[in-house]
């Protein structure tokens, strides 16, 4: 990079003709967008919202509905007529962004927005978006990070098929699940299959879980026995793996400086580029979770995990599937997907649940079987990846991580059954859940998914996923959780007159940091779970649903 930069100043390159270069170019950032008011709007909030029993949080859920206005924006005239001359996708209808430098419509993000919308009684505007992530599946096979066309060599959490029931429990609407579904099914397909999918046996000498659990909870769940698991039986699951092996062009110059820095050329640097850049696949950029082998960045090693979150997330999307195809009449396909699921978990339960922990760890690759391994003849410039016949051996990690329990909120412990109880002992014991919310770690690597912060998202989850749960004490336990954070927004929000895409678990009010970018606000999902909290906790009694 530096060598790069002399050679353009020899070339009489200066700072100043640089930015002329830049300004005679290229528009202003936002220039490619529209400021539009959202399908469904009103100046007034909810009607729920006068029952909010704190006058505090009151005005700061009315302040909170008013900023949909702020963030809701469309693709500009000049972006649909010249697409290739920008990095924005087109979108056939308004967007609510996340904010600040996040200025374009984000895949998971959308979730929370979603549930924000609906709850502020906004759902032609939460039909608008999920709408717009069906079309990009049109056209691109699967939802992008976000819309813009860097983000095209990689997705983001599966969330489209919860976003679509979330909008169809306010509409009702057939129409929309009868689009959704052969899109759906798309998508599924991209996350279950090229190098996304992986064939793992368990690492431990074939015995299922590495507490050797997954007999009896698996027969206890009731997906089938797994009396055969001596026989080293393998299982399919997926992976984040972005098909991008150079630096990621929104980071260009963090990502040459990282592999530069660590001594890393040809394949071993694009490993790492597919590796950082699969790490914001999902959504979990960056984080020790990812590290193997070391303790810094440059040790990310994403597409070597097996992540329990995303395994969850597509468990809950074949279940969807399933259901909506149900709906709809489609008996064929509903079975094909309860058998997905049904598989899904039963791999689950056998490798990632851990009795002891009461949570579903991520699995790390070992080498594939000897006799499996097929080497890469590829002439590209890629390093090998797996094949439909790989076999890896696979092993729990450790490590203290609130994705550890995202598969309590998509299902994957029967609500009221031990396995719910001992995942609901594991969250309360795991030390995450502090003053300030729910750390996203145990461990502060100075990394944005790690400790300090407490992510909206990551709270949400576990505050639904204890609701849910249907374990004595657990429903206080949501309660409390959804009080602590709503308070934890509020001090913010009265220090600082804005919502904040993170906040730090340890302090109540306090804001998140780390990372490579400075603390973002606005902010479209942060604002989506504080309505949806205040809707279901903040009305009437802690515990009421009204
Ligand atoms: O530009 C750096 C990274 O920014 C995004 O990631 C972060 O913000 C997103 C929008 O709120 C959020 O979805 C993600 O979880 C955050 O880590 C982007 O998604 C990354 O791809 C990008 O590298």
């Amino acid at each position: 990079m530096a060598a790069d930069w002399e050679v353009l100043k020899a070339s009489g390159l200066t700072t100043e003709s640089l930015r002329k270069f830049v300004s005679d170019n290229f528009g202003d950032p936002g220039s490619d967008l529209k400021p539009v008011i959202p399908a469904g709007w009103s100046e007034n909030p909810p009607s729920w919202m006068s029952n909010v029993r704190d006058p505090e949080l009151r005005e700061l859920g009315t302040a909170v509905h008013g900023l949909w206005k702020t963030l809701c924006r469309q693709v500009s005239s000049s972006v649909l007529d010249n697409t290739d001359r920008h990095t924005l996708l087109p979108l056939p209808y308004p967007f609510i962004v996340p904010g600040d430098r996040f200025r374009e419509c984000y895949n998971w993000d959308s979730y929370w927005v979603i549930r924000g919308l609906v709850a502020c009684n906004m759902v032609p505007a939460a039909e608008q978006l999920v709408r717009n992530l069906l079309s990009l599946v049109d056209r691109w096979g699967f939802v992008p990070n976000g819309a813009r066309s860097y983000y095209t060599n990689r997705s983001q959490p599966p969330l489209l098929s919860a976003m679509v029931l979330a909008v169809w429990d306010a509409s009702g609407d057939n129409g929309l699940l009868a689009d959704a579904l052969p899109r759906l099914v798309a998508q599924h397909t991209y996350w279950t299959s090229g190098n996304k999918a992986v064939r793992v046996r368990a690492a431990s000498g074939c015995q299922g879980g590495a507490d050797g659990a997954a007999p009896g909870l698996a027969a206890a769940a009731g997906v089938g026995s797994t009396a055969d698991v001596d026989d080293c039986e393998v299982f399919e699951l997926s992976r984040y793996h972005a098909e991008l092996y150079e630096p990621r062009p929104e980071s260009l110059r963090e990502d040459i400086h990282l592999a530069a820095s660590a001594g890393l050329e040809g394949d071993q640097a694009a490993q790492l580029y597919c590796d950082i850049a699969s790490a914001a696949e999902s959504g979990w950029d960056f984080s020790t979770r990812w590290y193997v082998g070391g303790s810094s960045l440059e040790f990310t090693r994403t597409t070597q995990v097996i992540p329990a979150d995303l395994n969850a997330w597509l468990y809950r999307t074949e279940r969807d599937i399933a259901a909506i195809a149900a709906h709809l009449g489609d008996l064929q396909l509903r079975d094909t997907y309860t058998a997905a699921a049904a598989r899904r978990r039963h791999a689950m339960d056998a490798l990632m649940w851990n009795t002891v922990d009461g949570c579903w760890h991520d699995l790390l690759l070992q080498q594939p079987q000897p006799d499996s391994a097929v080497v890469n003849t590829s002439s590209e410039s890629r390093p090998p990846c797996s094949t439909a016949t790989t076999v890896y051996d696979a092993e729990q990690r450790s490590g203290v991580y609130a994705s550890n329990w995202v598969p309590l909120w998509c299902g994957c412990a029967a609500s009221g059954s031990a396995q719910a109880a001992a995942a609901v002992a594991g969250l309360q014991a795991s030390g995450l859940i502090q003053g300030g919310g729910l750390l996203t770690s145990t461990y502060p690597s100075g990394q944005q998914w790690d400790a300090p912060n407490a992510w909206p998202p990551l709270v949400h989850m576990a505050i639904e996923a204890l609701s849910e749960a249907q374990v004595p004490g657990a429903e206080s336990a949501a309660a409390e959780l959804a009080d602590r954070w709503m308070r934890a927004n509020l001090v913010a929000w009265h220090a600082t007159g804005a919502m904040h895409e993170k906040y730090d678990g340890y302090k109540m009010g306090g804001v998140g940091g780390g990372g490579e970018y400075e603390p973002q606000v606005g902010f479209g999902w942060s604002n989506g779970v504080l309505l949806t909290l205040l809707q279901r906790y903040g009305q009437g009694d802690k515990t009421s649903t009204s």
